[in-house]
């Protein structure tokens, strides 16, 4: 594995669900294979998670681990071409981006949607760039449009804690104070539709998911509805992906509050589970008992980004 990015980088679905439960169940297993290999986590946005259980796992395959955060004290970076760096920007992401490749083995990296322009975010620039210049395999850790490493330890948790041999999923819009990007829901989408679940989308008119990763599922503007008999619950908020108006890309569009999952929503699931990738604005997204119920899976969720990172590094060090 050069790459992780989309679902298929993962290869067979339930191989990779295997070898994240042979991991589980012993997380040292495989330390001899990151002996004397470093991996480069490179942060241009903040991270709790992503951060410790993605070292964690480097860790627990006996890598050493470096981690940039570019906005604190290395050099601020120029991503465009073409320009005249004549501002604040003391180096550029082209020069930087080789160097960083100098001194390690793998690399991770989070780099967020700007949510201005949606063809630069779409393309995942920075990726793409991380990937064709740095020389080493890179993985996304939450990048423009997707997060790959958090769908895949949310479908760990879907299949930890599923009672039906085809659960129904809901991904749901929540209201937010700030425009988020699309890259959860996204990769989340994309997982869903190729594990085998009952899977629907719920938001307000004008959220679309771009259709390369919501694909063929069923779409359902009313959430009571879309929420009826559902076994997992999984509440995100997401700017406009701009598919059926350009122009609002990035943009806020509703923050109607009846879209927050409290009890009430909770009351027409078949006893659903309910998954937030965090860090979750309670109040906003979720009502405090909701989160704090026994049916809430936050914690175990945050607790398998240890494995799905796990299974990503240790199959990139076996292809080194
Ligand atoms: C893993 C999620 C990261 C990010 N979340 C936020 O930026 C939340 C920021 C906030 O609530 O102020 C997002 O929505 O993509
Ligand atoms: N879910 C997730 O990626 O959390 P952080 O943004 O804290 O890393």
């Amino acid at each position: 594995m050069n790459t992780f990015i989309n679902v298929e980088d993962i290869g067979n679905l339930q191989q990779a669900l295997a070898e994240a439960q042979e991991i589980k169940n012993d997380r040292f297993k495989y330390q001899h294979l990151g002996k004397n290999k470093t991996l480069m986590m490179i942060f241009f946005n903040n991270s709790l998670r992503t951060r410790l259980s993605t070292q964690k796992a480097a860790m627990n395959l006996g890598m050493n681990v470096i981690v940039l955060d570019v906005n604190a004290g290395a050099w601020k970076l120029e991503t465009e071409r073409g320009v005249i760096m004549d501002g604040d920007k003391s180096e550029h992401l082209l020069e930087a981006i080789p160097v960083m490749g100098c001194y390690c083995d793998l690399i991770g990296v989070r780099s967020f949607a700007g949510l201005t322009d949606r063809e630069y975010d779409y393309a995942e620039t920075v990726l793409h760039q991380f990937i064709k210049y740095s020389g080493r395999p890179v993985f996304a850790m939450e990048t423009a449009t997707v997060h790959p490493l958090q769908a895949f330890a949310d479908l760990i948790t879907i299949e930890e804690h599923k009672t039906k041999a085809r659960p129904k999923v809901v991904l749901s819009w929540a209201p937010h104070c700030r425009a988020l990007p699309q890259a959860v829901p996204n990769s989340f989408a994309q997982w869903m539709n190729a594990a085998d679940v009952d899977f629907v989308v719920t938001h307000p008119e004008g959220y679309e998911l771009d259709p390369k990763f919501v694909g063929n599922a069923r779409v359902e503007y009313d959430q009571m509805k879309a929420l009826e008999g559902a076994d997992f619950v999984y509440a995100k908020n997401w700017s406009c992906p701009g598919v059926t108006s350009p122009a609002d890309y990035g943009k806020i569009l509703s923050k109607d509050m009846s879209w927050t999952i409290d009890a009430a929503h909770m009351a027409v699931t078949d006893n659903g589970k309910f998954m937030h990738c965090l860090p979750v604005r309670r109040g906003l997204i979720v009502t405090d008992d909701v989160i704090e119920s026994p049916n809430s899976l936050v914690i175990p969720e945050a607790a398998n980004r240890e494995i799905s990172a796990s299974v990503v590094i240790k199959r990139m060090l076996e292809s080194l």
